[in-house]
């Protein structure tokens, strides 16, 4: 068996709310290999993100490992984890200024300047010419777009993804998640997806974690996930999520 690209093991997560210790995730064990789309699935609040922070040491564990390529992501230099593991929002943060000083960020941030900007923007499919454009001015699609080519500045290996398209009408929204699956199709970049949307999880992921009041309810190829769900959870889940989509 291949070393995980990532992988969880007994993963468990608090936060203090009001002087009360809340647990937000629970002995989380699961993996993704190399170069698969893990979407993230569950109800509103139940640690989906938290789950996704680890991942790039925004926050860290309590109790457990998360490891990335082999190595426990304490044990990486965060600059250099976050250079191989990229993450986009739901709303991506612009800075004050045009496209193209907000694409070349990543370069600048290492003190070297971006070759090629319009090769990024041609990948990601944005006209050159909004480069000279402010960013705040792009419509939400567009500033995904914008987001995720910044991201691809670092050439990551693996990127995280939380709720990128829900902000975004039904055809932009389609328009980015065929970007996401060429990118990984293209560039063998593993890719976990938190995603509200059933239907995309189901067209998109080669692999599901179901994650229900911090517990990984089930985990398992999408195909074989979304044809049978094993458990009693996992049922009533899909049933009321199809029924309010
Ligand atoms: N930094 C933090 N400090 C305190 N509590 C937090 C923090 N981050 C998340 N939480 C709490 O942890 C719980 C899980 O949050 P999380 O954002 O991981 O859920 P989610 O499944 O991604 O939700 P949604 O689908 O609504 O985005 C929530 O109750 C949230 O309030």
């Amino acid at each position: 068996m291949n070393q995980p690209e990532i992988s969880f093991q007994n993963v468990s997560k608090s936060f203090v709310h009001h002087n009360e210790t809340v647990r937000v995730l629970k002995n989380i064990t699961g993996e993704v290999q190399k170069g698969e789309i893990l979407t993230i699935i569950g109800p509103s609040g139940s640690g989906k993100s938290t789950l996704l922070s680890l991942c790039n040491l925004l926050i860290t564990p309590d109790e457990g490992e998360v490891r990335v390529q082999g190595k426990e992501v304490r044990e990486w230099n965060a600059q250099e984890l976050r250079r191989r593991v990229g993450i986009a929002f739901q709303s991506p943060p612009m800075l004050a200024g045009t496209a193209f000083e907000n694409l070349s960020l990543p370069a600048k941030l290492r003190g070297k300047e971006l070759e090629n900007p319009e090769q990024y923007m041609e990948y990601v499919g944005l006209p050159k010419n909004l480069l000279t454009r402010e960013a705040k001015e792009l419509s939400g699609g567009q500033r995904q777009r914008l987001s995720l080519a910044r991201t691809l500045v670092n050439e990551p290996d693996v990127l995280l993804l939380d709720e990128i398209t829900s902000a975004l009408d039904a055809n932009a929204a389609r328009g980015v998640e065929d970007l996401i699956v060429r990118i990984n199709r293209e560039r063998h970049t593993t890719i976990l997806w938190v995603t509200h949307d059933l239907a995309q999880a189901e067209r998109v992921g080669d692999r599901v974690f179901l994650i229900i009041d911090g517990k990984l309810i089930e985990s398992g190829p999408a195909r074989e996930f979304f044809a049978g769900p094993q458990t009693e959870e996992a049922k009533q889940f899909l049933a009321a999520k199809r029924e309010s989509q």
